[in-house]
């Protein structure tokens, strides 16, 4: 199928959520620069990494077709908490998540005639963990490569005792977002 846009992202997960959907596309990932300015808020993070994905996207391949990208950060209170850098930061990470509620924030950016852009932000609440879990958790491997350091659509599943919003948005891209952002630029799916 003839693509109709360009998915700015390595991510695996953002790939199923639009295979989902019957969006044809091609991938082209980026590699920003993922550093938290000083005293900048979630809400602003997440709209900023989604921006410069997008925008790095175009400044590479232009304006052939719309470019989509999505920034997901974990925040608990008004910390921010991206991807594990070991197993020291992920336990660190689960610690804080356990026995609370905290936000999932997925922030999406699409680059076509306009730039439109919207935010989806989940509640995802956990029991509360036991170092046991968090051992046996770690060495499965899924805490690596996701903000939070957890993976709502993998085993981490048992520790979800209630989500209130879009699941989707959870994992990386929240559908009903990201379909009327496409609607809203004329793209039929
Ligand atoms: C909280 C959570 C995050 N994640 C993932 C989604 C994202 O892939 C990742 C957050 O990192 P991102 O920086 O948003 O995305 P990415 O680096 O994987 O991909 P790219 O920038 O190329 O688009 O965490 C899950 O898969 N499940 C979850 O439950």
């Amino acid at each position: 199928m003839t693509a109709q846009i360009i998915l700015a992202s390595a991510s695996p997960r953002r790939k199923q959520l639009l295979d989902q959907i019957g969006v044809a596309y091609s991938v082209y990932a980026v590699d920003i620069d993922e550093s938290v300015r000083l005293g900048e808020l979630p809400l602003a993070y997440v709209q900023r990494m989604a921006a410069e994905k997008s925008a790095a996207c175009v400044a590479r391949l232009g304006h052939h077709l719309p470019i989509l990208a999505a920034d997901t950060t974990v925040v608990l209170g008004d910390v921010i908490m991206g991807k594990p850098n070991d197993k020291d930061d992920a336990l660190c990470m689960l610690r804080q998540l356990s026995g609370a509620t905290h936000q999932v924030y997925t922030a999406i950016s699409l680059r076509g005639a306009e730039h439109s852009q919207t935010v989806s932000i989940t509640d995802v609440t956990f029991k509360t963990l036991t170092e046991h879990e968090l051992e046996r958790y770690w060495h499965s491997g899924e805490p690596l490569d996701k903000a939070g350091s957890y993976a709502i659509q993998g085993l981490a599943a048992v520790f979800v005792e209630s989500i209130k919003g879009s699941f989707s948005g959870v994992v990386g891209l929240p559908l009903f977002e990201t379909g009327q952002l496409l609607i809203k630029q004329g793209i039929q799916f």
